[in-house]
C-alpha cells in the first residue's frame, strides 16, 4: 500500500520526536527522500568543494536520480518507521559484524561487509517460496534499497539454492484455487516488481539446484555466481503453467529464441555450465571452494563506491524499465488463468499426493 501524504507528514513529525540522533547516513538519507518526495529530482546546481555539508546533502539527493516522488514519499515512511529504538542503535554503529537485521525463520537476513545477505532458509522444503516468503522478500528489498549496504545478495540454506514457488500455497489457501490464483496475482505482481525496480546491485550465489522462479528471476539479477553443483530447471509446461519474473522477454534477449524455448517451453534442465554458456550465469566455481571464493570476491565489490554503482545500474536498467514492468504485468494475468487450468490443477495434485517428481 503506498504512503499517503498524512503517512507522509506523520512520519515527518515523528523524526523531530526521535530520541536518540540517528547518524549522519540516515539524516542525508532522510534529508534525500524528502527533497525527492517534495521537489522531485535534484534540479539545484551542485554546491562547492569547500561547502562539505550542503556537498553532501545535494550528493544524497542526486543518488535518488528520477525516483519518483510517491515511491520517494513510501521509503521516507518505511525509514522512519525502521527507527525504532533498535534500530537506532544500528545506525549509531553500534551493529555487530553479520548481525541479523530481519528476524524470520524462512528468510534470514543479515548484513556485513557492507552486504545485506537474503539467505533462503527452508532447507527441508529445497527452499520452497511460501506467500509469506515472498511478502518477506518484498519489505526485505525495500529496506535494502534504502539500508547503508551497498550490494544485496540471495542465497540458499542446504543442498538447494531454490526449489521454486511451493505448489503447495495453491492447495491450502482458505478460499480455494480462485482466491489463491487471485492472491497469488497480485504478490507475485509486486515481488517482481522489487526485483526491477531494485536500485543496488543485485546478486545471486547459487549454492545448488535452482527451480521455477528461482531460475527465471535471475535475469533480473546483475551477477550470478553458481556453483558447479548447480542446475537451472524451468518446468513450467510439466506444470500447466507459463514463464514469469520476466524470462518470456528476458531470457530469449539474454540466449537466443531457440535456447529460451527448450527452457521455457521444454522444461530442460541446464547445468551450471550450460547456464553460464547460454549467459544466464556470470561465473562458474567448483562447489569445494565456491563460498570462499564468491564471498572474498563480493566483499571486494560491497567497497567499490556505492552511488557509481547505483548510477551505472540506473543507466542500464533504465533503458529497459517500462518494458519489463509490461512484461511483469502481463506474465501475471497470464498465469492466474494457467492456476485454473485442468493442466496445472492437475499437475499440482500430482506432486502434492507424490505421483510425479519433475
Ligand atoms: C505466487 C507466485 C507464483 C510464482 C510462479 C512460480 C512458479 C514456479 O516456481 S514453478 C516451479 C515449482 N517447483 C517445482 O515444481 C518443484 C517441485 N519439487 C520437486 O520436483 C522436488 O521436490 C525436487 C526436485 C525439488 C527435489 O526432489 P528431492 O531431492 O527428491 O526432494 P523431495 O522431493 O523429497 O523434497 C523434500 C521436501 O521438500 C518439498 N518440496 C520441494 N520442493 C517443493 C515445492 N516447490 N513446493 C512444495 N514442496 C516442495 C517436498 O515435498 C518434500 O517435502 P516432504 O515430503 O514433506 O519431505
Amino acid at each position: 500500500m503506498r504512503a499517503s501524504q498524512q503517512d507522509f507528514e506523520n512520519a515527518m513529525n515523528q523524526v523531530k520526536l526521535l530520541k536518540q540522533d540517528p547518524g549522519n547516513q540516515v539524516k542525508l538519507k532522510l534529508y534525500a527522500l524528502y527533497k525527492q518526495a517534495t521537489d522531485g529530482p535534484c534540479n539545484v546546481p551542485k554546491p562547492g568543494v569547500f561547502d562539505l555539508v550542503n556537498k553532501a546533502k545535494w550528493e544524497a539527493w542526486n543518488s535518488l536520480g528520477n525516483l519518483p516522488k510517491e515511491t520517494a514519499r513510501q521509503n521516507y515512511v518505511d525509514l522512519v518507521s525502521s527507527l525504532s529504538p533498535s534500530s537506532e542503535a544500528s545506525s549509531q554503529g553500534k551493529r555487530g559484524a553479520d548481525e541479523k537485521v530481519q528476524e524470520s525463520k524462512d528468510i534470514v537476513v543479515t548484513s556485513e561487509d557492507g552486504i545485506t545477505k537474503i539467505m533462503l532458509n527452508r532447507p527441508a522444503k529445497k527452499n520452497a517460496l511460501t506467500f509469506e516468503m515472498y511478502k518477506e522478500i518484498i519489505l526485505t528489498l525495500k529496506n535494502a534499497s534504502t539500508d547503508n549496504s551497498a550490494i544485496a545478495v540471495f542465497t540458499g540454506a542446504g543442498d538447494y539454492y531454490c526449489s521454486g514457488n511451493d505448489l503447495t500455497n495453491f492447495t491450502s489457501a482458505a478460499g480455494g484455487m480462485e482466491e489463491a490464483a487471485n492472491q497469488g496475482a497480485v504478490v507475485l505482481r509486486e515481488f517482481v516488481n522489487s526485483f526491477i525496480d531494485f536500485p543496488k546491485p543485485l546478486v545471486a550465489v547459487v549454492n545448488g539446484p535452482a527451480v521455477g522462479i528461482a531460475v527465471t528471476l535471475l535475469g533480473l539479477f546483475d551477477a550470478v555466481y553458481a556453483s558447479d553443483k548447480a542446475t537451472f530447471h524451468t518446468p513450467f509446461s510439466h506444470l500447466g503453467q507459463s514463464p514469469e519474473a520476466c524470462s518470456s522477454y528476458t531470457f530469449p534477449k539474454m540466449m537466443g529464441s531457440a535456447k529460451a524455448t527448450e527452457m521455457l517451453l521444454f522444461g530442460k534442465k541446464l547445468t551450471a555450465r550450460e547456464a553460464w554458456a547460454q549467459g544466464l550465469v556470470s561465473e562458474v566455481f567448483p562447489d569445494s571452494t565456491f563460498e570462499k571464493e564468491v564471498w572474498t570476491r563480493l566483499r571486494a565489490y560491497a567497497k567499490l563506491p556505492p552511488n557509481s554503482m547505483r548510477i551505472s545500474k540506473e543507466l542500464i536498467r533504465n533503458n529497459e524499465k517500462e518494458k519489463l514492468h509490461a512484461v511483469n504485468a502481463e506474465e501475471c494475468t497470464t498465469l492466474k488463468a494457467r492456476w485454473l487450468s485442468e493442466e496445472c490443477i492437475n499437475a499440482i495434485m500430482n506432486f502434492v499426493s507424490r505421483k510425479a517428481k519433475l
